[in-house]
């Protein structure tokens, strides 16, 4: 089976490279060539744990690879994935002049039967504008008699942890509107359901909102929990506690229930802005998504808000350490990360940023460049400050020698963003501690 999957980001790369493991042969697509050329010498454009082993393997055995040219290729291909960005646009719509290009492109070139399948997150309805635009082009190229199906086959990978997610789904949703098409994504996918892995089909605008909904109840949950966590530091409640209460209810579950200083990534923010821009243009107001944002953009200010409550907003001169600036751990990505919100907000306050991450030192100087330090570890970072702040969980972090950061440090006090120390051991040691909710 020949398949292309046209933009080499997180998705389309993770998904190039793990359908070519399951043995399919696999063109993965882009217009940045620089990207292209690194990515046939095994240089891998972004961390993302275990990808590296699988893109090489399956590159050198020839089931596994990289263009720029999809006019080329594409009439070798029986199914051409689209998994370009969808970025937010004005007024947070998705922005889908990514994948309207790549729909035209196929539109101009294709001469054969073929499977357009949308993977990139889209607003509902954006498959049947692809295949009005390909039914059109084809119409006017004189091709009238030839066949193609479109399909949605929205991605739920995580970042930091996409190809475990996409080798073990908790389900492949796949909506369709022809036979055809279901019979095509029944093969690709049958190695999935030979491991039980569930493949739900179902049509194509259900598939779009899945989508949405799956991203838009977890950022739902995210919110809601760093409401609780908020109430729980006013009234003296233990939001850790809380949280291990709640998610013992099979009902509630224990996942996606940690307050922290909000969500970021390149997902949830523009999602829930797309969602609601969606509903909008339905005549539809989206109220409970709506809080969802606003308290997310108040919990991305938590961080600096203690950092000044503890310095009696005496602020400027003083220095702070960043220990972690990826939205999340195990990724560079900084798109939306609390980490910049936080460290725009201390440069703005006179304070004096020292930052240290695992992997997104070098992302972090495209957002942040000359305006903070850049150190080699957590101790460099830490090295002077009147305060050490971590917005994001590295498994680093989890047991630094507080004894080492006491004799480094000029104060001593720790915020921690993710609540990944306890308040009663840096007590211990000499040092003030604020967590999210306490
Ligand atoms: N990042 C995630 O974890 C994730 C997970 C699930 C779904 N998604 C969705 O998948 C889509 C892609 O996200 P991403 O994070 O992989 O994006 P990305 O920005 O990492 O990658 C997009 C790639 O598309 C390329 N591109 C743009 N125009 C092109 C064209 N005309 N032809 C060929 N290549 C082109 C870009 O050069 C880039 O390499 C988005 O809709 C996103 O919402 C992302
Ligand atoms: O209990 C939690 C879980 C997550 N987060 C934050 O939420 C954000 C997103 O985290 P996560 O969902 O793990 O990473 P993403 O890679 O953004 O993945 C989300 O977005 C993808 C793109 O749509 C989807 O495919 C995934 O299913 C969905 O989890 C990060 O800032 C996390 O710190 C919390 O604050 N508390």
């Amino acid at each position: 089976m020949k398949i292309a999957i046209v933009g080499t980001g997180y998705v389309g790369l993770v998904s190039g490279a793990c359908f070519s493991e399951m043995g399919v042969d696999v063109t993965c697509v882009d217009i940045d060539s620089e990207k292209i050329e690194r990515l046939k010498k095994g240089i891998i454009p972004i961390y993302e744990p275990g990808l590296k082993n699988i893109v090489v393997r399956n590159y050198e055995a020839d089931r596994l690879h990289f263009s720029t040219d999809l006019p080329a290729i594409l009439n070798d291909m029986e199914i051409v994935f689209i998994a370009v960005g969808t970025p937010s646009g004005k007024d947070g719509t998705a922005d889908l002049s990514y994948v309207m290009t790549v729909a035209n492109t196929i539109a101009e070139h294709m001469s054969k039967p073929l499977l357009i399948v949308t993977k990139s997150t889209v607003p509902v309805g954006t498959s049947y504008r692809i295949r009005d635009l390909v039914r059109k082009r084809l119409d006017e190229r004189g091709l009238t008699d030839l066949r193609f199906d479109v399909a949605s086959n929205p991605e739920f990978l995580k970042e930091g942890a996409a190809v475990n997610d996409f080798m073990s789904p908790d389900r492949v949703i796949v909506g369709v509107e022809s036979e055809e098409a279901k019979n095509l994504m029944t093969k690709l996918y049958r190695p999935f359901v030979l491991n039980n892995f569930r493949v739900i089909f179902m049509d194509i605008l259900s598939s779009e909102m899945t989508k949405y909904a799956s991203n838009a109840m977890l950022a739902t949950r995210i919110s809601f929990m760093n409401d609780i966590a908020n109430l729980c530091e006013r009234v003296g409640a233990d939001v850790n506690m809380v949280r291990r209460g709640m998610g013992s209810d099979s009902r509630i579950g224990r996942s996606f229930l940690y307050p922290g200083c909000g969500y970021g990534g390149s997902c949830f923010p523009k999602d829930i802005r797309a969602l609601i821009k969606v509903a909008e243009d339905a005549g539809y107001e989206m109220n409970v998504l709506k809080a969802v944002e606003e308290v997310n953009n108040r919990q991305k200010d938590i961080l600096f808000q203690k950092f000044k409550h503890h310095f009696n907003g005496k602020m400027e001169g003083r220095t702070a350490a960043v220990w972690g600036l990826s939205f999340k751990p195990e990724t560079d990505d900084m798109r939306e990360a609390p980490s910049l919100t936080l460290i725009r907000s201390l440069r703005e306050a006179g304070v004096s940023v020292r930052v240290y991450d695992p992997a997104a030192m070098q992302e972090a100087r495209y957002y942040l460049n000359d305006s903070i330090y850049y150190a080699t570890d957590i101790y460099d970072a830490a090295n002077g400050a009147d305060a050490l702040i971590v917005p994001t969980e590295w498994k680093e972090f989890r047991l630094p020698n507080w004894s080492i950061l006491k004799k480094i440090m000029n104060n001593h006090v720790v915020i921690d963003g993710r609540n990944i120390y306890n308040m009663e051991e840096l007590a211990s040691y000499g040092f003030a501690y604020s967590g999210i909710g306490q």
